[in-house]
Formats: C-alpha cells, structure tokens, sequence
C-alpha cells in the first residue's frame, strides 16, 4: 500500500483556476420513487426537498435500506423519479448525466486494461488524444499512482483501486461527484487516508459532493452538511418502544423515506474527533438512527467509528 498522496500547491491553485465558481447547484423537488407495479409499489423515497450549494460536500446517512442509495441514483441520472423533480443549475437532470460522475463501493476496475486506460474511460469524448492523456497523467498525480500508470488491476490494493475509481469519476470534469459508500470496503487505516484524499481533491476540483456513508463518524468529520434519510414511523420508535422491527418496516414502507433532518456543521474539516460539538452531534445522529450508546452525551463511546446500522443496544 502506498502512503497518501499530498496534491502540490501548485496544482491546486492552477486545478481550481478552470472551474466554473457557479456550477453544481444540486436542487431536489419533491422527489419521491417508488418501485414494483402500480397499485402494489414499494414507495422508498417521498417528498425529498432540498438545495444543495455548488463546493459543497454533503454526507447522507440513514439506516440500511432507507433509500440512500436510491437517493444518490436519482441525483445522478441512474434512476428517474417517480415523482418530482431534480435540477443540476437550474435544467433537469438527465439520463447519465454528464454533468455529474458517480462513483460505488467497488471500484468497478475493467481488469484487462491498465489503471490509465481505466481512468482513461471516465474521460468525456471530445477529451480524447492528447488532451485526453495529459488529464488522466494529472489525475494519476492527484491520487498518488504515477508510477502505477500500466499496472493492472489485480496487482494493486483495494485502497489503490480506489483511488482509481475516484480519478476515472473526475476525469469527466463532473459539477457534482457523487459517491455510494466509496470507502466502505476499505480497511480503518485506509480509510483515514482516503478521508484526507477527498478533501485534498475537493480542494483541487472544488465540485458539489454529495456522499452516502453508513460511518457516521466519516460523515462529521468530512461533509459541510448531514443529510438523515429515513421513515418518520421509524424515527419516532428507534427505541424499539411499543412497536416491533417488524410493524416498523410495514409502516416505512408504506411511507417512504424523506430527510428526517439536516445537521450544519460550522467548523472547518477535518474536524478532531475530540471536539465538544463532534461528539455531541456524533450521540444525536446516532440516536436519531436507532443507535443508542451506553456512554453518556459527549463522552466518546469505545470505538473510532460507529456504523449507523448497528442495531440499538
Ligand atoms: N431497482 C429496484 N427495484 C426494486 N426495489 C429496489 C430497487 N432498488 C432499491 N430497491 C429497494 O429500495 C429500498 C432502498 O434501497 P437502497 O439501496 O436505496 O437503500 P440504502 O439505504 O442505500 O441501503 P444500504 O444502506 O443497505 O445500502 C430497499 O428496500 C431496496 O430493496
């Protein structure tokens, strides 16, 4: 494995130069979606409402299965709502929208061809030729793998194949990155690194990013906003009182989830783990995912990372 990349200065300056200070205002309209045959649908999301503002990072959180995902797909073009409507600068999002670049748990790697064909293939058409190879060489930079440019796939780590998914997702000069879960499968050292990467390409490619985790503790630490998608018939019984898992989900189902709150976070990130205002935050989002520490308010609770579906204890 290699140590994480430091992006020069230099190349920050000159990378945040080309980019439109105005673009990637992610708006989402009453979005609702649902699945399976009329009459008999699942709905998943309903009456999802909310502006995202351009440079901004923004985590969604929620337990498994609560529609992040879902919600991710519909931003990115993936998936059409059902109902409502999302925006990217004003004009609807269309399908694979070229202004945004999604980015999943698994690198996603072609095997047979090398990581800067890989990236390579993230590039838009007319970026092809030189101008095209001249991006991908700044991308391997910016992730830390220029001497790894003709590897392939399976000589290289999981936290290496990240990386590459995350130049591929950037080769197309996206408005909006988005990621699904991009750091779940990777180990907690790994990790830490890929958290400080992010924010080292968030700082060269100043674009909207809008993230799915399930590690609350990533979310606080990383994103400018938290976004808690769930069903209100599970938020008002995540202590478990009076109705069972089961009529939960009977009753979230039939609901739909929606953002059932949005946490601001003032301070700059990273933000310490230790800080007053992260571990209060860190005990009410966890609460308000049915997660319930036996460590009072404020005082840090065992381990470095949470993972918001552990179930209530
Ligand atoms: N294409 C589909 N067809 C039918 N149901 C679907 C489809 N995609 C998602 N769902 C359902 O929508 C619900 C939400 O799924 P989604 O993957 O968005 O949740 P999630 O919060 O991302 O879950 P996890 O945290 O476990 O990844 C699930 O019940 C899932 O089965």
């Amino acid at each position: 494995m290699t140590t994480a990349p430091t992006v020069p200065d230099a190349q920050l300056a000159g990378a945040s130069q080309d980019r439109s200070a105005s673009g990637g205002v992610v708006e989402l309209h009453s979005v609702g979606k649902s699945f399976g045959e009329a009459g008999r649908e699942r709905v998943v999301l309903r009456d999802v409402d909310a502006r995202i503002e351009p440079g901004e990072i923004v985590a969604v959180i929620g337990a498994s299965g609560s529609g992040k995902s879902t919600l991710l797909r519909v931003l990115g073009g993936l998936s059409d709502p059902t109902t409502g409507r999302v925006t990217i600068d004003g004009t609807p999002v269309q399908p694979y929208d070229p202004r945004s670049a999604v980015a999943f748990q698994e690198a996603r790697l072609l095997p047979w061809r090398s990581l800067a064909t890989n990236i390579a293939l993230g590039l838009p058409r007319r970026a092809r030729g030189v101008e095209g190879r001249e991006r991908v060489a700044r991308l391997l930079e910016l992730v830390g793998l220029s001497e790894f440019a003709e590897h392939r796939p399976r000589e290289i780590s999981g936290g290496m194949a990240q990386r590459v998914s995350l130049a591929r997702a950037l080769a197309r000069r996206p408005d909006v990155l988005l990621l699904d879960e991009p750091f779940g499968a990777l180990d907690a050292l790994t990790r830490l690194r890929m958290h400080d990467l992010l924010l080292d390409i968030h700082t060269a490619n100043p674009c909207t990013v809008v993230f799915v985790t399930h590690d609350v503790d990533e979310a606080l630490i990383l994103a400018d906003r938290i976004f808690v998608v769930g069903t209100e018939a599970a938020a008002s019984t995540a202590d478990g009182a009076g109705r069972s898992a089961d009529d939960r989900d009977i009753a979230g189902a039939r609901e739909g989830a929606t953002l059932l709150r949005i946490d601001e976070l003032a301070e700059p990130r990273p933000r310490s783990r230790s800080s007053k205002e992260f571990l209060r935050l860190r005990h009410e989002l966890l609460a308000a995912l049915g997660v319930h520490l036996h460590a009072e308010a404020g005082e840090p609770a065992g381990g470095s990372t949470e993972d918001a579906t552990t179930p209530a204890r």
